[in-house]
């Protein structure tokens, strides 16, 4: 029954383009049944191009015509677009945010809406790998549910939660998640370079390493610090470079880093 929803997407940025693409990916809607939103004509013409969806810089049309409306815009530009968009919903129309920081209470104040999901992705999306981590408002349906499921799981995986209060968590690990990876796998790929390999070749094997040592631990379902201890040979390389690693306190900074984005992203819902 999803192949008959009408699914507005407000804003096709990275993220609402990974949305799009993954549904479509999926085949559940055909093309024609997703409407994107962007202010931008170059952007509307691309996302038409690539996808044959429509395309239009008329939110409240949007929003009016679908039955699932995803807000995938920046956390700044809320305060502005959801009071246009005040009394345009319909009934039984399910809001999805992947919004940032942005609290359920806030679309539901400001829409005068009840029917509201937060979710969190991060951009693997892009090619179906996602995390999504998402909650709903209590005046969300089970049919809502598992559309809601269906569409977050399009892009990748999902996890529901049932309180709020781990979609800032959520944000913080797996929604910032994979700049920590891109920057970690960027410093060692520079640090082989600095040993004297060639950049493609060090890439290769930074890349494979992170990549082997990910199915690794999924698929031997060992303790990470087992599999660390696999790696340390006693008096080797390994207990060398975690030695110098733990001086130069990796576990606190990655900690402080990911409180940082926590309270960046309770921030952020807060309208800072
Ligand atoms: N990037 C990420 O890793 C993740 C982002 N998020 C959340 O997803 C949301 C989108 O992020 P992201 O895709 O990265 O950002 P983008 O800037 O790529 O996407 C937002 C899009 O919305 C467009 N836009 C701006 N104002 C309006 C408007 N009034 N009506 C319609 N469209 C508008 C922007 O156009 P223009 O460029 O012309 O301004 C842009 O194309 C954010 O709230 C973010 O917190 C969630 C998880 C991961
Ligand atoms: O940096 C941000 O605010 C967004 C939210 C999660 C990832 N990127």
């Amino acid at each position: 029954m999803i192949r008959d929803l009408r699914i507005a997407v407000i804003g096709a940025g990275i993220m609402g383009e990974a949305m799009i693409s993954g549904m479509l990916r999926h085949e559940l809607v055909p093309p024609e049944q997703i409407m994107a939103t962007e202010l931008r004509a170059d952007r509307r013409d691309e996302i038409a191009a690539r996808y044959g969806v429509q395309v239009t810089d008329d939110n409240v049309a949007a929003v009016h015509w679908g039955q699932v409306a995803v807000f995938a815009v920046k956390p700044q530009t809320l305060p502005k677009l959801l009071p246009e968009l005040r009394g345009t919903l319909n009934d039984g129309e399910l809001v999805i945010s992947i919004v940032a920081g942005a609290p359920i209470r806030h679309f539901a104040e400001l829409l005068q809406h009840p029917q509201i999901v937060r979710s969190m992705p991060n951009t693997p999306a892009q090619i179906g790998e996602g995390m999504t981590v998402w909650t709903a408002a209590d005046a969300v349906t089970e049919e809502q549910r598992g559309w809601a499921r269906t569409i977050l799981e399009s892009f990748g995986q999902e996890q529901y939660v049932d309180d709020e209060n781990y979609l800032d968590m959520a944000t913080a690990l797996s929604g910032t998640g994979p700049a920590y990876f891109f920057l970690l796998m960027e410093a060692m790929v520079d640090a082989g370079v600095h040993l004297g390999f060639p950049r493609y070749m060090a890439q290769k094997l930074v890349l494979e390493t992170m990549q082997g040592s990910v199915l690794y631990a999924q698929k031997s379902g060992k303790h990470l610090a087992e599999l660390k201890n696999g790696v340390t040979s006693p008096g080797g390389t390994t207990a060398a470079a975690l030695y110098e690693l733990e001086r130069g306190g990796l576990r606190t900074v990655l900690t402080d880093a990911i409180w940082a984005a926590y309270r960046r992203s309770a921030e952020l819902g807060k309208g800072k």
